[in-house]
């Protein structure tokens, strides 16, 4: 399923684009094209967001370079839906869809709240999830927002429905691309696999064949960090990730002596983001 139509040609202004490290914001593929003297605005506006309780990252993605300047959500959390819903509006961005990676076990959504305060937004999840949301995604779906577009691939593991979201491949897209990982990588480790049907060699299955065979210069943004990192890259991942750059037998063994707490508000948490954004908001 496409979930709308991907991407128009740019005209030449935007293709003479240069990078603008202040905003947060990613240039074009092409060197050849970005050393114009013409200064346009980049296309892509990004937010790093985090929720300090859950230790959850946000993030905001919209295209500036489009009229209505729509934007996409991912893993928002109730805690800090009011934040999210007052950056949308101050940044004049048109929110479309609150995308989830999967059904955590550790927070709630804010997908319902957001629903609820921006009219007309709507909520997405993958359809292996069996969760309840206006759109449910399969792995090859892209969701467009303007001119860009996430790209979806199944990376069950975690969960039996967590999913990737990449940007887009293309000269008008991002560069480097960058994946949404959720909980099926984090940085230097992964997310555990013992419950919601977690299975952890399907999980080094999901992160061998659908992340790190994206470009090594890919960034990654996952759903937590309980260390402090923001972002890191397939590269990086690849060397230095405690856990995947194990053999799969050595992998599973290290995943079941984790012995993690259940996750505190798990039992709260789940049966809520089953509903992804139709319960009355807690
Ligand atoms: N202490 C937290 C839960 C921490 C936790 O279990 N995190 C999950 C992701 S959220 S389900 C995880 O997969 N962690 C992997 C790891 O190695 O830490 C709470 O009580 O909410």
């Amino acid at each position: 399923m496409q979930v709308c139509g991907v991407s128009r040609l740019f005209n030449a202004v935007f293709l003479k684009a240069h990078c603008s490290s202040s905003s947060g914001a990613f240039g074009l593929r092409n060197p050849e094209i970005m050393t114009g003297s013409t200064k346009a605005q980049p296309s892509l506006l990004f937010r790093q967001l985090f929720e300090k309780e859950s230790s959850t990252y946000t993030y905001l993605l919209a295209d500036t370079a489009h009229s209505d300047r729509p934007a996409v959500l991912v893993d928002p959390v109730d805690k800090t839906a009011e934040r999210d819903v007052a950056l949308v509006e101050q940044l004049g961005l048109k929110l479309l869809y609150v995308m989830n990676t999967h059904v955590h076990a550790d927070h709630v959504t804010g997908t319902g709240l957001l629903k609820k305060k921006i009219p007309g937004v709507k909520s997405a999840i993958s359809r292996a999830s069996g969760a309840k949301a206006d759109i449910h995604l399969d792995a090859g779906d892209k969701i467009c927002f303007g001119n860009l577009y996430l790209e979806v691939r199944s990376t069950p593991g975690h969960t039996e429905g967590c999913v990737t979201y990449v940007t887009g491949e293309g000269l008008e897209q991002p560069y480097p691309r960058m994946a949404f990982t959720g909980d099926a990588l984090l940085i230097r480790g992964c997310g555990r696999t013992d419950f919601q049907r977690g299975d952890a060699s399907r999980l080094y299955k999901s992160v061998h064949s659908q992340i790190f065979t994206l470009p090594k210069e890919t960034l990654i943004y996952p759903a937590h960090d309980y260390k402090g990192h923001m972002v890191s890259t397939v590269g990086e991942e690849l060397k230095f990730n405690t856990r995947l750059t194990k053999d799969e037998e050595e992998f599973k063994l290290i995943m079941q002596n984790l012995g993690l707490p259940y996750p505190k508000l798990m039992d709260v948490a789940v049966p809520s983001n089953m509903l992804c954004g139709f319960q009355d908001p807690v």
